[in-house]
């Protein structure tokens, strides 16, 4: 079987980033560079304060501590590193197209096909191309035409390698995964690169939980995994409103289900909506891809996650406005957490963009404090929306560094993500800082919800 001495990896990003430290940690022998072509998140990977990695994961410091500068390298030489490498991971953003055919459903594949060309450019000696990255089922096909018609002559194979990690806890995720994916070629060749690609892994992962497939297979279920978990998410926030209605407790409810083990407890946390870059983007891609083939059931079937989550956003927001007497115009409102879920910095379809931008409209004042999203973050995500000027959002959004202070004078804040920190705060000083009534919602349910009555909040939260 081919060892693996050198893996080059394209993509220095949420994926590429933790994904190697760790296979550079569990594997001494192997020398593992990451290459990108964005200089400044580079220079971060390299940065010798460690609070300053551009990635903020609990647990990977530490990591990125004992493998860099040993066998794990950060560095913008792509052609090098690639010529150097048996095995090359891409691991590059599949963002949603934004032109062109399949616009706001399909994905962007432009990524993935200028990597395939500059491997086939540079390669000097055969290699396993390892897709890390999310695709449509059947890309491998796209990019084994490329290799194999634009190359130097030299043997490429393809596997399918699909990623599982959360953010937030990356490096558990990577430690101790439920399962690793390989997914191949059936002939002598693609086994071979199965099994060289095993082995890595094998160095920290039991093989029982390796698991070899085809490559449409190991495509496939990526996508499918993330429709389900996503699925499960909007199946739970479409019964919370359920539970406004009629008294249920959504917490209860998800408690009595969970514990049924066909169900099952985990991802059925109510919430004001799924965001992160993926469960959305995955989904549209899903629902092109069926379109595509002329499944229409089952785009609708699909498609619905969505809608359903579009909505939790929004309602969440058009009760907040309700609430308060239907008007928020010139009215503080503080929002506690920016990023999409706890232990992230990344902001990426966050719920608090949405909801933050319902607030606007309706000519809200805006405080936003998150304790790992940096402000430059914050006004980037508003402007990407592009549904006012940037001077607008900078007069309209103040984002401060102090909860507390954020609250003086307040008419309401609202709990976007739930960081852990919130439940700690004293919320009697909260509640004295604001102006009265204070309201409070809670789109996590994170706060004990009598406590916060017994304080004298207007209080709401999702799902009771
Ligand atoms: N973020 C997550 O938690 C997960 C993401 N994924 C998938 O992994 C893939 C990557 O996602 P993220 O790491 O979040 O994206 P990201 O946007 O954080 O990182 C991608 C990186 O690739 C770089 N890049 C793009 N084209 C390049 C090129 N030609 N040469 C060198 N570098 C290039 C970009 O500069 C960027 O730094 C996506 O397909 C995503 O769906 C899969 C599992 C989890
Ligand atoms: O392909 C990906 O990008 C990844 O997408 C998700 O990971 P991630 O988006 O990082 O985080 P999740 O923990 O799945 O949370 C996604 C969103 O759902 C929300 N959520 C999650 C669980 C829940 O019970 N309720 C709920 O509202 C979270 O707050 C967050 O906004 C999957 O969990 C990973 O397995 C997958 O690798």
């Amino acid at each position: 079987m081919k060892s693996i001495s050198h893996i080059c990896c394209i993509g220095a990003g949420y994926v590429g980033g933790p994904t190697m430290s760790v296979i550079a940690q569990k594997c001494p022998h192997i020398t593992v560079t990451v290459v990108d072509i964005n200089e400044k998140r580079i220079a971060a990977w390299n940065d010798e304060n460690f609070d300053n990695l551009p990635i903020y994961e609990p647990g990977l410091a530490d990591v990125v501590k004992e493998a860099r500068g040993r066998n794990l390298f950060f560095t913008t030489e792509v052609d090098a590193a690639i010529d150097k490498a048996d095995m090359i991971f891409i691991s590059v953003n599949t963002p949603t197209k934004t032109y062109g055919k399949g616009k706001g459903m399909a994905a962007d594949l432009k990524y993935i096909e200028l990597c395939a060309r500059q491997i086939a450019r540079v390669s000097t000696t055969d290699k396993i191309v390892v897709e890390k990255s999310t695709l449509p089922v059947r890309t491998a096909e796209t990019l084994t035409s490329i290799l194999h018609n634009t190359g130097n002559g030299v043997h490429f194979e393809i596997l399918s390698n699909p990623e599982f990690l959360a953010e937030g806890t990356a490096v558990q995720d990577l430690l101790n995964p439920d399962r690793i994916l390989i997914g191949g070629d059936n002939t002598p060749e693609g086994q071979e690169a199965k099994d060289a690609l095993t082995s890595v892994y094998a160095n920290w992962i039991d093989r029982d939980r390796i698991l070899q497939t085809n490559v449409w297979s190991s495509e496939l279920s990526k996508l499918t995994a993330n429709a389900f978990l996503a699925q499960r998410v909007s199946s739970i926030n479409s019964i919370s409103e359920l539970c406004e209605e009629t008294g249920a407790d959504v917490n209860e409810v998800a408690r009595a289900i969970g514990t049924d083990s066909r169900v099952g407890s985990k991802f059925l946390k109510a919430s004001v909506g799924f965001g992160g870059s993926c469960f959305q983007k995955d989904i549209l891609n899903l629902v092109y891809i069926a379109k595509s083939y002329g499944l229409d059931k089952v785009a609708d079937y699909w498609e619905q996650v969505i809608i359903m989550n579009d909505h939790q956003k929004k309602r969440f927001a058009e009760k907040m406005i309700a609430s308060m007497y239907n008007t928020v115009a010139g009215k503080k409102i503080v929002l506690f957490g920016w990023a999409f879920k706890k232990d992230t910095n990344d902001t990426r379809e966050s719920a608090a963009i949405y909801v933050t931008d319902y607030l606007l409209d309706e000519q809200a004042e805006i405080v936003v404090y998150d304790p790992k999203v940096k402000e430059e973050q914050i006004y980037a995500d508003l402007d990407y929306l592009n549904t006012r000027s940037e001077e607008e959002n900078r007069r309209l959004v103040t984002v401060v560094s102090s909860p507390e202070e954020a609250t003086k004078d307040a008419h309401a804040v609202a709990v976007l993500t739930e960081w852990d920190e919130f439940t700690t705060y004293n919320w009697e000083t909260i509640y004295n800082n604001m102006l009265k009534p204070a309201f409070l919602f809670d789109g996590r349910k994170i706060l004990d919800s009598s406590a916060m009555k017994e304080i004298g909040f207007k209080h709401f939260a999702i799902g009771e």
